[in-house]
């Protein structure tokens, strides 16, 4: 847990939670809390577990074992895995945003802008693309001003250049809003730049902390084998130079160049993003 989140306020906490159901254990022993202001991800192989914990979090599933204690009156929003809407009824993203609930409309025009989807507001929702879609269900959960705003998978459907733009906008959002952030992921290289603590589940926790904490654990590894290594190596470049405003960089030591001093493909691919990350974790040691 980072230090300087240590004095937050906690939004939700699990404590040993367990899901019992159909004669297993669907999920056991999780210990997890998301802070006002922290990104917490959670990781794990595909039914390891990660929605489950997620609808316990979010009170939809009470747990068999163990407790859930959420801040009482909690605002929360939710963007599902997958959203029960009849494809074959006209309906725009404006009207997607009141579906579940009348809302002023200033409130919705804000939400729309935050999760840069406001251009699109009298599109009908068939037509978006994958990665417009899962701003118009950001923007429909940013409507409620959320304190704590839990993302199933936000980037299904987006292709990798908008799944990085997806989750900066989630890293932006929560810089504004101060709000906590659950959210599943499966790409590894990106979500762990954009986190400060994952969860990596499989029927349990297997290991969590700093990403780069995560990604040397010999349980990750074990999980996610070459992808591990693969993503440890991204990882550590981005963290060991600093893009700076004037287009310089400052390496770790703390001497300031033109260029990063790497030329990996993954480098080229992830640029925009190491550099807004590199602003946005400067403090960091
Ligand atoms: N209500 C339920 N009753 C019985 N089994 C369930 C129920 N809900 C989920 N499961 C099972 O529990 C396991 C964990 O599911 P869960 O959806 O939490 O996994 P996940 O980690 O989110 O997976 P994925 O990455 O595939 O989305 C799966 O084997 C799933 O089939």
């Amino acid at each position: 847990m980072r230090a300087d989140h240590g004095k937050s306020e906690t939004l939700v906490e699990l404590s040993n939670a367990g899901l019992h159901r159909g004669g297993r254990w669907l999920v056991r022993g999780v210990d997890l809390a998301v802070r006002r202001g922290e990104i917490v991800t959670l990781i794990g192989p595909n039914g390891s577990g990660k929605s489950t914990t997620i609808k316990m979090a979010l009170g939809i599933w009470k747990p068999d074992e163990g407790a859930v204690k959420s801040k009482p009156a909690l605002r929360v929003g939710y963007v599902p895995q997958k959203v029960a809407i009849d494809w074959t009824l006209p309906l725009s993203v404006e009207r997607l945003m009141t579906l579940t609930g009348p809302l002023p409309e200033s409130r919705i025009r804000e939400a729309m802008q935050a999760a840069g989807i406001e251009h699109r507001a009298k599109a009908e929702v068939q037509t978006l693309s994958g990665g417009e879609f899962q701003r118009a269900l950001l923007a429909r959960a940013l409507a409620r001003e959320p304190e704590l705003l839990v993302l199933d998978e936000p980037v299904q459907g987006v292709d990798f250049t908008g799944e990085i733009a997806i989750y900066q906008l989630i890293r932006e959002i929560r810089d504004r809003i101060g709000c906590g952030i659950l959210l599943i992921s499966h790409d590894l290289h990106v979500v762990m730049a954009e986190t400060d603590t994952v969860v990596c589940l499989n029927g349990h926790v297997c290991c969590r902390g700093a990403p780069a904490q995560v990604l040397e654990s010999p349980e990750y590894v074990r999980l996610f084998g070459a992808r591990a290594a693969e993503t440890l190596a991204i990882y550590r470049h981005h963290h060991d130079h600093t893009h700076l405003a004037d287009g310089t960089v400052r390496l770790a030591d703390g001497t300031i160049t033109d260029s990063c001093g790497h030329d990996d493909h993954h480098h080229h691919h992830h640029h925009d993003h190491d550099h807004s990350h590199g602003h946005q974790h400067k403090g960091d040691a």
